[in-house]
């Protein structure tokens, strides 16, 4: 996409065009991350999401998650469900399931994140919805899988890093196991499952079939695993924890320099002959332990000694400066604070939208991580009040005039 792409750079909130998902609804059933977060991504695109919670409580994440302002929505909450509509149904009662069953009448989509076998208790699993809508393309999110030695287990992010090798991989060498800072088995499970729901879709859309798709937090961890399963596959070794380094090339991490850190990731030979000459380090790239990307890697600690030795009076600013100059992939290392309310770049990428919420008034979220020329996502709806489309969603319809 060319700067010049004015469509593209539309104000995603003032966009005209319908979404690249209009016209296709989704009953969510989902909670807390994993789930809400694939349903927004679909709202976010246009489809017609109706999120189904439990009457009272709702979605965990309203009440109990972060820090919630007393009697009202978490902004754990706002960061999940924008875009949606919210009804209560009590999906244990009779009336519950007719409401339910009155949702899927235009449903193109269902999707779930229970533990495995609580949406068969409640009547809600594919099986039950098909028999209704046998065109349907339902999803399920689990801990681990719906079948499998670990299927029963409830599952949160963290269980699931442990489970699937990221804490094993995650920290420095000789600190204690860490997880990795972003929910990668949560988002990796919800993009996953985004991933299937739109190849069922298009699916749907070839030949009238629906199916049935589940992944879990489980193998959306494993399946990131690409660096570490090879380095098994390729060694029989499990892989070590790196710090900040890459397990298949080097120099790629954190540096020091003299105020602070930087990322350096001179990845291939000719970034690493550019690196040695942007820090006037030329004799290193002569040196027969940094001749090669495995030379490197093996004298990694001597390397890493050498770049921070002749960064040690340099400023992180001007060290960037000197390698992006010379076409070496470098950059700060920066916080969210600074990144969400000064950086220009995000700025200028809308990766901050705002809305307005009937009870907190202007709200921040994030952007929109995907620009669609002629479709952008954009924020359409508030996250919304526990049941505020009851009366428009479920209400019976008045009756005709005669
Ligand atoms: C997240 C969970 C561990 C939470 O476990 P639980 O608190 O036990 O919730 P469950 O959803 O399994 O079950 C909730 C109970 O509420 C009942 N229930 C729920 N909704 C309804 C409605 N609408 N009507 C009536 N009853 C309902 C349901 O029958 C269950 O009761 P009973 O039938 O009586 O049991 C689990 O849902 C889970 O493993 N989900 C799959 C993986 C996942 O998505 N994890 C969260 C990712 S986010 C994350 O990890 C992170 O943010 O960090």
């Amino acid at each position: 996409m060319t700067p010049t792409d004015t469509t593209a750079r539309t104000d995603a909130r003032t966009a005209p065009r319908p979404g690249a998902l209009d016209g296709v609804r989704v009953v969510d059933l989902t909670q807390v991350m994993a789930g809400p977060f694939a349903t927004m991504l679909l709202a976010d695109l246009g489809a017609d999401v109706i999120k189904v919670e439990q009457p009272g409580s709702g979605d965990q994440t309203r009440v109990s998650w972060g820090y919630p302002p007393p009697g009202r929505d978490s902004p754990a909450f706002h960061a999940l469900n924008r875009n949606k509509r919210s009804v209560t149904l009590d999906l244990g009662s009779e009336q519950g399931k007719s409401g339910f069953r009155r949702l899927l009448a235009d449903a193109d989509i269902v999707v779930e994140n229970f533990r495995p076998g609580v949406a068969a208790r409640l009547g809600v699993d594919y099986d039950s919805v098909r028999a209704i809508k046998p065109d349907i393309v339902y999803a399920s999110v689990s801990g681990f899988g719906q079948y499998g030695p670990y299927a029963e287990r409830p599952g949160y992010d963290l269980i699931a890093q442990g489970m699937a090798g990221a804490i094993s991989i995650t920290g420095d060498p000789d600190g204690a196991p860490v997880k990795c800072g972003l929910p990668v088995g949560d988002l990796g499970a919800g993009l996953f499952c985004l991933y299937g729901i739109l190849g069922a879709h298009i699916h749907r859309l070839r030949t009238g079939e629906g199916q049935y798709l589940e992944t879990s937090l489980y193998e959306a961890v494993l399946a990131l695993s690409v660096w570490e399963s090879t380095e098994f596959f390729s060694t029989a070794k499990a892989p070590e924890r790196l710090g900040s380094a890459n397990r298949m090339s080097a120099p790629y991490q954190v540096v020091r320099a003299a105020d602070g850190h930087l990322t350096i990731a001179a990845n291939n030979q000719r970034l690493w002959q550019r690196l040695c000459q942007a820090l006037g380090l030329e004799h290193l790239a002569g040196d027969e332990r940094f001749a090669t990307n495995m030379a490197r890697m093996e004298h990694r600690p001597e390397l890493i000694a050498l770049i921070e030795g002749r960064l040690a009076a340099t400023t992180v600013e001007e060290a960037v400066n000197l390698l992006l100059d010379a076409g070496v992939p470098a950059g700060p290392i920066l916080d969210y604070a600074h990144i969400l309310a000064h950086d220009p770049h995000a700025k200028v990428r809308a990766m901050v939208e705002e809305y307005e919420h009937p009870v907190e008034g202007p709200t921040r979220v994030l952007g929109f991580p995907v620009k669609l020329g002629r479709t952008p996502a954009r924020i359409r709806r508030h996250p919304p009040l526990l049941g505020e489309h009851n009366a428009e969603l479920l209400m019976p319809a008045p009756a005709e005039p005669r």
